[in-house]
Order: C-alpha cells, then sequence, then structure tokens
C-alpha cells in the first residue's frame, strides 16, 4: 500500500542510510515571455536518494519536464537551492552544468535524436570519446538487448529499438542518473513496456537512479516513490510497498 498522501511544505526524511543525491529546496521557476510570467515551479522540495526509481506523474503543463531539466543541468531555477550530491546546481556557470550533464547524467527524450547516418553502434560510441569512464560500447549494446542489431542504421529499426539505441547511448558512459522525459510516449503498448524493462533493468543491475516522467499513471507502480505534481507544486509523494515490473503492468 503507498503511503497516505501528505501535502509537503518540506521534504520528507530520506531512509536511514539512504545516500542523497539529489537535494532541492524551494525550488521555483518562473519563465518569462514578454510581458507574460509562467510560473513552472514553486517551492518544490524533494531529496531523491542514490539508486531510486521515482515517476514524476502530473497533467500537462504541471512542471514535470522543468524539474527533470533543473535535475539534469539543462534549466536553472528562477530561486531556491539544488544540489547533486556536493554539486550545487543552482548557481552554476554554464560550464559546471555541461561538466556536470556530461560526467554524471544520462538523458532519454520522447523522440529518440539519433544520428541517422551513423550505425547502432556508431551511435553509441559517440558518446564514449567524452565520457571518462565508460563502459564497453558491446555491454551497452548488450544491456539493451541489441547485440543482433548493433550494425544496422536506425531507419533499419523500429521505435522500440530506436529508443533502446538512445538509452544505450545515454548509460554507456555510466552515469550516476538516468533521466528520462515521456520515454515511452511514442511508441505502442508492446514496445513501451520493452523500453520500461530496459530502463528497470539499467536501474537494478547498474544501481542507476532513475527519474521517469509520464502521463501513464500505470507506470508508476514500477517506481520506489511517485512524485505527482500540480500546477507546478509537488501535490503529494507516494511510496510503493511493492515495486512492479513491466510485464506485470497493464494500461
Ligand atoms: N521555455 C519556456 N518558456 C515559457 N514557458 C515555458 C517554457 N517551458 C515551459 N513553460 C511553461 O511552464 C509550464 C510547465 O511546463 P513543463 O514543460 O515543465 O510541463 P510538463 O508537466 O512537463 O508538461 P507536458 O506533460 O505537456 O510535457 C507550462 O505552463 C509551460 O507552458
Amino acid at each position: 500500500m503507498p503511503d497516505a498522501p501528505v501535502a509537503l511544505s518540506s521534504a520528507p526524511p530520506s531512509p536511514a542510510g539512504a545516500v542523497v543525491v539529489f537535494h532541492a529546496r524551494d525550488l521555483c521557476k518562473t519563465y518569462q515571455t514578454g510581458e507574460v510570467q509562467v510560473r513552472a515551479l514553486h517551492d518544490v522540495n524533494l531529496d531523491i536518494v542514490r539508486g531510486e526509481f521515482v515517476v514524476l506523474l502530473g497533467a500537462s503543463g504541471s512542471g514535470k519536464s522543468t524539474l527533470l531539466n533543473i535535475l539534469g543541468g539543462l534549466d536553472v531555477p528562477t530561486s531556491g537551492e539544488v544540489r547533486f550530491a556536493d554539486h550545487a546546481l543552482s548557481g552554476a556557470s554554464e560550464s559546471a552544468l555541461t561538466a556536470y550533464r556530461r560526467e554524471h547524467v544520462g538523458f532519454v527524450f520522447q523522440f529518440y535524436n539519433l544520428i541517422p547516418s551513423l550505425t547502432v553502434r556508431e551511435n553509441v560510441a559517440l558518446v564514449t570519446d567524452i565520457a571518462p569512464h565508460p563502459m564497453p560500447i558491446d555491454e551497452a549494446i548488450g544491456l539493451v538487448g541489441l547485440t543482433p542489431r548493433q550494425h544496422h542504421f536506425p531507419a533499419q529499426l523500429s521505435g522500440g529499438e530506436q529508443q533502446r539505441v538512445a538509452i544505450a547511448r545515454a548509460i554507456v558512459k555510466r552515469p550516476d542518473v538516468l533521466l528520462c522525459d515521456e520515454p515511452t510516449g511514442a511508441l505502442d503498448y508492446q514496445t513501451g513496456k520493452m523500453v520500461l524493462e530496459v530502463i528497470a533493468r539499467i536501474n537494478a543491475e547498474l544501481g542507476t537512479t532513475a527519474v521517469v516522467i509520464t502521463h501513464n499513471a500505470a507506470i508508476a507502480a514500477m517506481a520506489d516513490r511517485v512524485v505527482y505534481l500540480v500546477d507546478g507544486t509537488i501535490a503529494r509523494i507516494e511510496r510503493n510497498a511493492h515495486r512492479l515490473s513491466p510485464s506485470e503492468l497493464s494500461w
């Protein structure tokens, strides 16, 4: 059973012994477009511990991508504090954020952003040149189950296979965190489940902290914790006593 929903004014304590990787306090993000101000995040308080699988759930426009982008160093908050381990992300320079992303973060987006003229293997290999401690390319491709397709080009692959290449590219540098924005948004039911299996496997086998955005409430059951965003604030956080595997989910 999930914990009783709690409205948060500050982040709840982390489990004893857990190592906090993300620490966000009083996070606010306001976008200014001409005269119009949009408050995308307001007073967000959240700790995420190492190895956790967290799902961000909320309606369109609730602030999920804004929060994920700030955690990933792609954007900065207007006010408040956000840290990754001992790296202060709020107030960091552009070059510090670039180094942070390169060394610690793997991103997976709804669209795969593969280079069409490169094979699966070459798309994954691109990243290993700039990563300090990459895993062998064969291992990354094996983890996503694409060894037999490694010499194919993106156009020769299904959507789910292309997304698995994107995941291999995200994890080959051994990131501490895998941040996924609607990773199954463009995929059909079965293919989406296969991609979720791969993300769950990376989280379980490599211990990579995973934060996954979805519109699909059924996916919440595979998380340790589910963060519900409403109008830019955390409405509640629920903990699953038992995580389901993607094969046990249905929607
Ligand atoms: N670059 C930007 N400039 C102006 N407003 C923005 C910008 N990015 C996001 N917003 C606004 O901030 C709010 C939160 O957007 P965000 O993309 O974080 O929501 P979301 O929950 O991820 O939505 P979706 O599920 O549709 O992707 C929305 O009102 C959005 O229009």
